[in-house]
């Protein structure tokens, strides 16, 4: 095989040379293929790079693919179909929260009765994983899709709106629990006010905007003590960071609503319950222990007083959701500027009977044929308010809202719920 200065260089038949020139000449050249070499490694080296990282690239947007984060075609259009529209003036909505309690079942009302509905979830692990894996299989059965994403992901959000034109968004999607609001704060201003703000960027730059119903909470009415609690009552003694975080997101969708019109209705929840629920609340705990012969903790207000709360069951919850969706007044901005003044609501969804704490047990122990091992302490100063109780006159008139399940009746649908979601059998303890 020829040197390789030769193969570049090839000698010119009949041309002397002499000695010195020949030297010179191979000194040259030695020296010039050694830049040559160098040359050809460093195109060798960019050639390497560049499939290393377009592989990586491909093998990125093969995991997007494959497991249906956003982006993709296969993604888009599972998107366009679970927001089709099958009903007369039907809407198409962005359900946030999708996989949770509540998300599940305004998700499955509306999928029902022939609206779009598109799902996001972020499927943190504030509890158990499993079941909103479940609840995704649930919707996912109905052909409602789940975007699996958080709500502070404003590119996704922004694709989204690109994708379909939400004419409404049912905004679930949550840090809840006013309790676990002192072990980790941080969670609740990342999910309920720059998550909030991200959404409400992205309602404002859609065209057209959507209306946007969302979950506030009785939590607001902190220290209130003006029984029963109307919406015009004060809300500026919260009691806990959530309730905080929960008012502080009723005067970020106002300002919303005030400068870019956007249509706001927010809905104060009282301590919603039923199948499928959280089980971080006190009827869902309390369930699990019970039936594992475990002993559960009972709060106890100032001077001996037995908490109470409004429970409202999720059947009910879900007709004012739907209710509020129905008669939202459109938003009026288009292009992130407001064309007229929109409609801004706040209604109180709640079962107007407050039952205390030890009686609500009292009906699961019926429920569950099983006797509770009860430890009552005094309230700890954690969060907690002595007692809820709605006035839910404006939601009756402006919604036609109207709680028709009592507590008894609400628990003996989550019991029956209950052991047969966990299999559960009086002899197996529940997981
Ligand atoms: O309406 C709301 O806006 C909120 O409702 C719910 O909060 P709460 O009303 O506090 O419900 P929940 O925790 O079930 O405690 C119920 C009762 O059991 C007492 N409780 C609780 C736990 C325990 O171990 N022992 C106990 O006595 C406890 O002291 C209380 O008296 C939602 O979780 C919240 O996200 C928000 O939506």
């Amino acid at each position: 095989m020829r040197p390789l200065e030769e193969q570049l260089y090839p000698s010119t038949p009949g041309k002397f040379k002499d000695k010195t020139y020949y030297s010179v000449n191979r000194q040259f050249h030695r020296c010039f293929a050694s830049t040559s070499t160098m040359f050809l490694w460093a195109l060798f080296l960019i050639a390497l790079t560049a499939s290393y990282l377009s592989f990586q690239s491909f093998m990125d947007s093969g995991t997007r693919y494959l497991s249906s984060t956003w982006g993709s075609l296969h993604w888009e259009k599972q998107v366009r179909d679970s927001a089709q529209i099958h009903r007369v003036n039907g809407m198409s909505v962005l359900v946030t929260g999708a996989a949770g309690f509540v998300g599940t079942h305004v998700s499955l009302a509306l999928k029902k009765r022939g609206d779009g509905v598109v799902g996001l979830d972020n499927f943190n692990n504030y509890y158990d994983p499993s079941l909103k894996k479940a609840r995704k299989n649930l919707l996912n059965s109905q052909n409602i899709f789940i975007v699996e994403g958080d709500i502070n992901d404003a590119r996704m959000l922004a694709k989204l709106f690109d994708i379909v034109a939400f004419t409404h968004v049912m905004h679930l999607a949550a840090q809840a629990g006013v309790r676990y609001a002192m072990e980790n704060p941080q969670s609740y201003v990342h999910s309920n006010i720059a998550g909030l703000v991200t959404l409400l960027e992205a309602c404002k730059n859609a065209n057209p905007q959507p209306a946007i119903v969302w979950a506030s909470s009785s939590s607001v009415y902190g220290l209130n003590e003006k029984v029963p609690f109307s919406e015009s009552d004060r809300t500026d003694q919260p009691a806990s960071l959530y309730a905080a975080t929960k008012k502080a997101g009723e005067e970020i969708t106002h300002t919303y609503n005030h400068i870019y019109g956007l249509s706001i209705t927010g809905l104060r929840f009282f301590t919603v319950y039923g199948p499928w629920g959280r089980p971080d609340m006190a009827y869902f705990s309390f369930t699990r222990n019970i039936l594992q012969g475990k002993p559960i903790t009972i709060y106890r207000g100032k001077n001996r007083v037995d908490l109470a709360r409004d429970f409202t069951y999720i059947d009910d919850i879900v007709k004012g959701c739907v209710g509020s969706l129905d008669t939202a007044g459109k938003s009026t901005g288009s292009g992130g500027k407001k064309r007229g003044p929109a409609t801004y609501r706040i209604f109180n969804l709640g079962n107007t009977s407050p039952v205390t704490v030890p009686m609500m047990v009292g009906m699961l122990e019926k429920h569950l044929k099983v006797k509770a091992k009860k430890h009552t302490v005094d309230m700890l100063g954690n969060g907690d308010v002595p007692f809820t109780h709605a006035n839910i006159s404006s939601a009756r008139k402006e919604l036609g809202y109207k709680p028709t399940t009592d507590l008894q009746t609400g628990l003996r649908k989550f019991v029956r719920w209950y052991l047969s979601y966990y299999g559960y059998s009086q002899e197996k303890s529940v997981k």
